[in-house]
Formats: structure tokens, sequence, C-alpha cells
């Protein structure tokens, strides 16, 4: 195994044990602190553009099992973990994060103190960073402080569907999702209830005069959903609907809800990413899955028509939203779990339930 070097603006240079795919790659350094779900993570199209630091210490245990991707295609930019496991458990096959990673032209760092580097980034924020397996990581500080930051990037764009894609399930409700980068588990929950109609995360207004649609999703996805490019686009799209159908959104798309709805996000300080968020709805409190870094600023629903109704109850974060009139939700965690606690699935069934009784 190369020796490799995890970079980070603070000037931290953390030296490791490569592995994975050999190369120099940039991203916002974030950490999730699951103890299961690599393979859901490392999948997951939100963490676009980001090296993901794990805090659990063995990471690779039980291999890679193909039923557990989020997408097609390892998203993260880059992975650092204290121990990759070399010799995980034959249960799903036995392929170890090592060729996994290689497969799919990702680089990962192993043997370095993930925990000290993440006690860094909750108390600086998170930070600018890169992994190479050059031998003078010095020379990369440099760019590693001047490079973009990771909000100026429309990541949506690379993750999204390019093409109307269409799942048939006769007799069912039809559901547009508006996909800004879809887990394949909500995906699989929707189409479980719904005849799915998935479409590009631009995707024009006059879409919905030509289609019969009885509800629209908004999903979850990489990046801030401030962006200009998608103030432009899926903004301008969803203000036009949002009277129109029951909608529902996850994370990202609690986000583009708010946001259309004359509300305004924020980037926290590091997020919630893990499985074990405690959030307080209607009296009961859930233990939720969560990977997000931007939130829903709550005085800014004044006016727009929703309560904050979820309720991080660690830090007081708004963790979802509902709409006062009409029948529109979002949640900012992950009910759909992938990993973590299935407590709030029920919420997909109370969806389904809002397109039977609206139309
Ligand atoms: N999982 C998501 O949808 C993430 C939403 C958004 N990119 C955030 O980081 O807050």
């Amino acid at each position: 195994m190369a020796r490799c070097f995890l970079i980070l603006e603070n000037g931290t240079i953390a030296e490791g044990t490569g592995f994975g795919f050999e190369k120099t790659i940039f991203g916002e350094v974030v950490f999730n602190t699951g103890m299961s779900g690599y393979q859901e993570s490392l999948t997951d199209p939100s963490y676009k553009g980001q090296i993901l630091v794990m805090s659990h210490p063995l990471i690779g245990d039980y291999g890679i099992n193909p039923r557990y991707s989020e997408s097609d295609s390892v998203q993260v930019a880059g992975y650092a973990v204290r121990e990759a496991c070399k010799d995980p458990s034959k249960m799903y096959g036995g392929k170890s994060l090592d060729e996994y990673l290689k497969e799919n032209k990702v680089p990962g760092i192993s043997e370095i103190d993930t925990r000290s580097i993440i006690l860094d980034i909750r108390s600086s924020g998170v930070l600018k960073g890169a992994i190479t397996f050059d031998d003078d990581p010095e020379k990369l500080l440099d760019e590693v402080c001047k490079m973009p930051a990771y909000a100026s990037k429309n990541w949506v764009e690379e993750v999204s569907t390019k093409k109307v894609v269409r799942y048939e399930n006769k007799g069912a409700k039809k559901l547009a999702v508006i996909d800004c980068g879809v887990k394949n588990s909500i995906l699989s929950e929707l189409k479980k209830r719904f005849e799915v109609i998935m479409v590009p995360y631009n995707v024009d207004k006059s879409f919905f005069r030509n289609e019969d649609i009885d509800g629209v999703f908004l999903s979850n996805g990489p990046g801030d959903p401030a962006h200009p490019a998608i103030q432009e686009s899926t903004i301008q799209t969803v203000k036009a609907i949002k009277e129109d159908y029951p909608i529902m959104g996850i994370c990202y798309g609690t986000q583009l809800l708010a946001r259309a709805f004359g509300g305004t996000t924020y980037k926290m300080k590091f997020g919630h990413r893990g499985s074990n968020q405690p959030i307080k709805h209607n009296g009961k409190v859930y233990i939720t899955s969560q990977n997000h870094g931007y939130a829903v600023d709550k005085e800014s629903l004044e006016g727009t028509g929703f309560v904050a109704d979820h309720i991080n109850v660690n830090d007081g974060t708004v963790e979802g939203i509902t709409h006062k009139e009409l029948p529109v939700f979002a949640v900012q965690y992950h009910p759909e779990a992938a990993a973590g606690p299935h407590d709030t699935m029920f919420l997909f069934d109370e969806f389904k339930k809002k397109l039977e009784e609206s139309r």
C-alpha cells in the first residue's frame, strides 16, 4: 500500500496509507458518524464533490453488496478512514474497500487519526481539502487554500437524470420526481407506491401542463440550494407548480421547497451526517439518518405558510416543514434510512394518502 496524504486548508497534512485509485483529488471535507452504511454513503449522490471522513474506526468489514448502492457508482471525491478492512466477511462476496474504490477510480486514505481531524472540523467548520499520493504534499497546500468554494459549483448538474424516465405502476397515482440526485432507496420507496416519472432537475414548468400528474417529489442532492443555477431552474419550476399538487421533499427537497415559498437556507458549521440524529415531531422523538450541510432558516418561514414541525433535539435545527393549508411537506432527514433507523418510514404512506385525498 502506498504512502498517501490528506491535506487540509488549515495546514494539517496527515500522512497515511493509500488505498483505492491512486490520484490527487480536491473536495470539501465532511464527516459521517455512522457505524454501518459505508456503501450507502459512498454511493449517495448528495456527497458529490466531498471528501468523506468516517468517525467509526473500522470500515469495510462486511464487504460490498450491490443491493446497498444508492447510485450506479461511488460519488464521493475521496474517502478517509482509520482502518480500511483488508479482509472483509465473505457474506456479500468479500470485495474489499480497496478493490471497490479502485473499480470506481476514487482514492482513499487510511491509518490516519480521523477523530482528531473531525474535532478540527467541529471546531472550525467544514474545510477544503485534498488527497494525494504525491511525495511532496506541501506543494498542494496553496492549491487547496485557493480551490473554489464548494458552494460555487452546481453539483446537481453532475448527478441529475438527463432525460425523462418512466417507471410503470398500473393503477397507481402518478408522481413526478424532480431528480437532484435521488438515492436508489428513495426511488424504490416511491416506485412501490406510485407510477414514477423521473425528470431532470431543470425541468421546465410546461412539462406539468402536458402530463397528467397527481403529485410531485423533490429529491435529495448535492451542493448549495441557493446556487444561482438552481434558483433559475428548479426553484422557478417549483414556484410555478407549488399550489397545484401534493408535494413531498426529502433533504435537498426541503431546502428547495422552503426557498420556492420565500424562505431562506444557510450553510451549517459542519452539518449532520450519521444515523442517530434525534428529531421531535408532534410530541414524539424519532431517531433519523441525516446527511446535510445546509438547513432551512426557521425565522425565514414567517409568511410562507409553513410551520417547522420537525426539530432536531440536539441543536434546534429545522428538520422538517409542513404547509398549514396545502398538502405540501418536506423533511430534512432521510425517512428511507439507508442506512439507519426506519422510525419515519411512515411518511411515504402519509404522502400517498395526500395524493389519494387530493384528486
Ligand atoms: N442529502 C441531501 O439532500 C443534502 C442536501 C444539501 N446538499 C445539504 O448538504 O444540505
